[in-house]
């Protein structure tokens, strides 16, 4: 298995990086969305269930398949021989990074809901501020996963 996982890692890696850049911009982009929904859209209106349709299209279309294939491929890469070396801080710093990636990203699916119930009583500003966390997450990432300055 590991040797397979050794042969296919080329791929493994390319399939990983196209993941998460899907991942990424729908991680980049329903915030935006949440910021116009709750400062330009009455509840209950034509608009509102238009938002609704792009926030659940985006979500469950692209979102969650490719939070699941960045997952599965960046596992894949776990596994396959001399990758990781789990005595480096770089690792860690980058699975502590993905964590938190992947609790925002279930955030948004329960702020979603709220929008769907009509429930939402966050301003504008918290989603512009939410906006933020997956950059200087996506920024960790990048630079433990290929500077590894540590
Ligand atoms: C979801 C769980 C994830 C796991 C288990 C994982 C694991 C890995 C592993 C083991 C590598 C191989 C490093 C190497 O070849 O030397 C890798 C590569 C990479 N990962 Fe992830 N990763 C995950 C999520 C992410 C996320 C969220 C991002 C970006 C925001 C990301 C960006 C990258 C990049 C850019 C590379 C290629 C680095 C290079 O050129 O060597 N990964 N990942």
């Amino acid at each position: 298995m590991t040797d397979l996982l050794a042969i296919l890692y080329p791929w493994t890696k390319s399939l990983h990086v196209i993941s998460v850049i899907a991942w990424m911009a729908g991680l980049f982009y329903l915030p935006r969305l949440f910021v116009h929904h709750t400062e330009r859209v009455t509840v209950g209106s034509e608009t509102d269930q238009l938002f609704q349709m792009m926030e659940m299209k985006l979500l469950r279309l692209i979102m969650n398949p490719a939070m699941i294939a960045t997952w599965v491929f960046g596992l894949c890469l776990v596994f396959t021989p001399g990758i990781v070396d789990w005595s480096d801080a770089w690792p860690w710093l980058k699975a502590g990074a993905v964590l938190a990636m992947t609790w925002f990203h279930h955030w948004l699916g329960l702020r979603r809901k709220e929008f769907v119930a009509g429930a939402n009583t966050r301003p504008g500003r918290t989603y512009r501020l939410m906006n933020e966390v997956p950059t200087v997450l996506m920024i960790v990432i990048v630079v433990m996963v290929i500077a590894r300055p540590l």
